[in-house]
C-alpha cells in the first residue's frame, strides 16, 4: 500500500519520514497554505531522497503553465491537484507532462461526488478522496464518513485522506481497501511540522495490521 505523508517543509524530516517507510512526500504548492514550500525549498527538501520515494507536488486552481514550471525546475514525480480543476484541465496536464503522475482530489462534500468522480477515468492516473472543509483546501484534520465509502469502488486507484492519525489508521483500513493513505495533520506538532514519533507509530500500527 502507498503512504503518502503530505505537508514536508523541513529537509530532515523529510528524509526521516522516508527512512520510516514513506512511499511518497507532498510537498504544498498553494501559496495561502501554512504549509508552502517554493519551488527553490522544493529542490532543497528533495536533493537527498531516495529515487524510490515518489514526490508530489500539492496545487490548487492554477495554471497548467505554473505547474509544468514547477515539475521542471524541482524533479517532482507527481503532481496532486486539490482544487476545482476540471477533466479537460487534467488531459492538457496530462498532454503537456505525460510522464508525470497527475492524482486527483475530490474533497467530499456529498455521496454525489462519489458518483461524479467516475468523469476523471481517462484524465488522472489516480483519485485522492480528502474531508471537505468551507475554508480550508486540505490539511485540515477533518475525517470522512468512512461508512458512506464502504461501497466505494472506483475506475482508477484511490487513496485515502482527511484526518488519518496513528490512532485511528487501524479503524478505517478495516472498512475500507484504498489503494494507499495520505496524512498530514496527524503526524505534525504544528503546520508543516512533522512529528516523528507519530510517523513511527503510524508505521508500527500499518505493520500490526499488515497493511504494509
Ligand atoms: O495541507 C495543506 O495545507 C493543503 C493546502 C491546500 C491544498 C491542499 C493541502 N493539503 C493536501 C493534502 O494532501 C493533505 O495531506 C490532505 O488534505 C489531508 O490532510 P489531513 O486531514 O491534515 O491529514
Amino acid at each position: 500500500m502507498r503512504v503518502k505523508i503530505c505537508g514536508i517543509t523541513k529537509p530532515e524530516q523529510g528524509n526521516a519520514i522516508a527512512q520510516l517507510g514513506a512511499t511518497a512526500l507532498g510537498f504544498i504548492c498553494v501559496p495561502s497554505s501554512p504549509r508552502y514550500v517554493s519551488r527553490e525549498k522544493i529542490s532543497a527538501l528533495t536533493q537527498g531522497l531516495s529515487q524510490a520515494v515518489d514526490r508530489i507536488g500539492v496545487f490548487a486552481n492554477t495554471t497548467v503553465t505554473e505547474i509544468c514550471q514547477t515539475v521542471i525546475t524541482t524533479g517532482l514525480s507527481g503532481v496532486q491537484l486539490h482544487g476545482n480543476e476540471s477533466p479537460d484541465f487534467c488531459q492538457q496536464l496530462r498532454h503537456s507532462l505525460p510522464k508525470i503522475e497527475i492524482i486527483k482530489a475530490l474533497r467530499v462534500r456529498t455521496t454525489q461526488c462519489l458518483t461524479n468522480s467516475e468523469i476523471y477515468a481517462d484524465s488522472v492516473d489516480m483519485l485522492l478522496l480528502d474531508a471537505y472543509h468551507p475554508h480550508q483546501l486540505g490539511g485540515t484534520g477533518k475525517t470522512l464518513d468512512w461508512n458512506t465509502l464502504q461501497n466505494y469502488k472506483p475506475c482508477l486507484p484511490w487513496l485515502l485522506a482527511g484526518g488519518l492519525t496513528p490512532d485511528n489508521v487501524s479503524d478505517a483500513l478495516s472498512l475500507l481497501q484504498p489503494d494507499g493513505i495520505d496524512l498530514s495533520s496527524g503526524v505534525e506538532r504544528s503546520p508543516g511540522d512533522k512529528d516523528l514519533d507519530k510517523v513511527a507509530r503510524l508505521f508500527t500500527n500499518l505493520l500490526a495490521k499488515n497493511s504494509f
